[in-house]
């Protein structure tokens, strides 16, 4: 075949702007950079912008890409750009439906399932295939499930995960979307919405059950210090890798862990970075009960059916009653959790521990 016919034209290159934009299901950072760059290529022409500076982990990556394009002719850019999202045609096709157990949304939120039964609202973080990473629309979509909760009329409130893990912790992708006010605003966004996020939790009215199904990293752990009951497969472990990733404790933990299971053993986890089975957890008083997986689930529910058979004032009241004493001291504690943090993140030892995850050169 003759090359010329081969080129796309200029409509083909919109028509397959067009499709790009109808992906539902998401192609990857890999594929988003390629489509990027070879957009670039083909509007403008060999990469015409200053490279971003190192901490610009987005622009630099879009920077990256497009400059690695040379010199490629702009109708060469556009052939290929076409045929990419050509290739992409079978996500296309099945963009609109809905896969069970993946991360499409079921009861009006997307990261969420959220559901009302027998007195007990459960809150499932529903992200399995990233190991249910809380990314920065999840943290709102708990808090707006936890309003939702403290005034519904259940009277018990769970949390748990779907699939294998309990959660990841924080979506380590929330550092790279970076505002036009640089890394330093996206640090004092990080922290607001960190603060409003754990207020949230200190703040919660009914009993709070964590229900921990599989492994729990960062914040996922951190927080089941403002848990009222936490209950936990064998399969489950509490993780918080802080110190690896540069970053200091969150979730009150500063304050609860030493509290819950010792100064000396809060240090080993939160500083040491120590993962601790559900055995151990459980021995250091963050778990109330280990349940063997294969009858986690009947077991726990079993239970929780029953507590929530409980008047429900007196649940209210009893909770009212242990936390009211902490409960200005948590505020403060959460503050400067935040405040501490926030420095964190611009430093070169959370940078790099990001990046490296990202360019997946380091897991846990
Ligand atoms: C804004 C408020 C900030 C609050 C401060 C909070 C702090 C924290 O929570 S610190 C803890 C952060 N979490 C981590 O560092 C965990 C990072 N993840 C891992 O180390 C591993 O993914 C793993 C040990 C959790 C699981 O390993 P493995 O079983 O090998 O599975 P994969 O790594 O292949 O994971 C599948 C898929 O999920 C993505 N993913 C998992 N966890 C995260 C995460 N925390 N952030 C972003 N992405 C995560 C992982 O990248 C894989 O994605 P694909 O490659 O696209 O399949």
């Amino acid at each position: 075949m003759n090359r010329t016919a081969m080129r796309a034209s200029q409509k083909d290159f919109e028509n397959s702007i067009n499709q790009v934009k109808l992906l539902k299901k998401d192609p990857g950072n890999e594929v988003k950079l390629k489509l990027y760059a070879l957009y670039k290529q083909a509007t403008e022409g060999p990469c015409n912008m200053p490279k971003p500076g190192v901490f610009d982990l987005i622009n630099k990556a879009k920077w990256d890409a497009w400059n690695a394009l040379g010199s490629l002719p702009k109708e060469a850019a556009r052939q290929n750009y076409v045929d990419l999202v050509s290739s992409l045609s079978p996500s296309l096709e099945s963009s609109s439906q809905v896969e069970p157990g993946t991360d499409r949304k079921s009861t009006g939120f997307e990261t969420l399932v959220v559901t009302s039964e027998d007195g007990i609202t459960k809150i499932m973080f529903n992200r399995p295939k990233k190991k249910n990473a809380i990314n920065t629309e999840m943290y709102h979509e708990i808090m707006r499930a936890l309003k939702a909760a403290s005034k519904d009329d259940s009277i018990i409130t769970v949390l748990t995960g779907n699939g294998d893990y309990y959660s990841s912790g924080n979506d380590l992708t929330n550092f790279t979307d970076i505002p036009p006010g640089g890394v330093e605003e996206k640090a004092k966004n990080n922290a607001v919405l960190l603060r409003e996020f754990v207020g949230c939790f200190i703040d919660f009215p009914k009993p709070l059950i964590a229900v921990v199904n599989g492994p729990a990293v960062g914040i996922s752990v951190t927080l089941l210090g403002l848990f009222d009951a936490v209950y936990a497969s064998d399969r489950a472990t509490f993780h918080t890798p802080f110190s690896h990733l540069g970053q200091s404790p969150e979730g009150c933990s500063s304050y609860t862990f030493p509290k819950i299971m010792s100064p000396a053993k809060a240090t080993e986890m939160l500083i040491f970075g120590k993962k601790l089975t559900a055995g151990e957890a459980c021995a250091q008083g963050l778990v109330t009960e280990v349940f063997p997986d294969s009858t986690f689930q009947k077991e726990v529910w079993t239970r929780l059916k029953a507590f929530a058979k409980l008047p429900p004032n007196v649940l209210r009241i009893s909770k009212e009653v242990i936390r009211k004493r902490e409960r200005e001291k948590l505020h403060a504690v959460n503050a400067e959790e935040c405040n501490v943090l926030q420095g964190r993140w611009l430093s070169d030892e959370c940078t790099n521990a990001v990046v490296n995850f990202l360019s997946r050169k380091s897991k846990l």
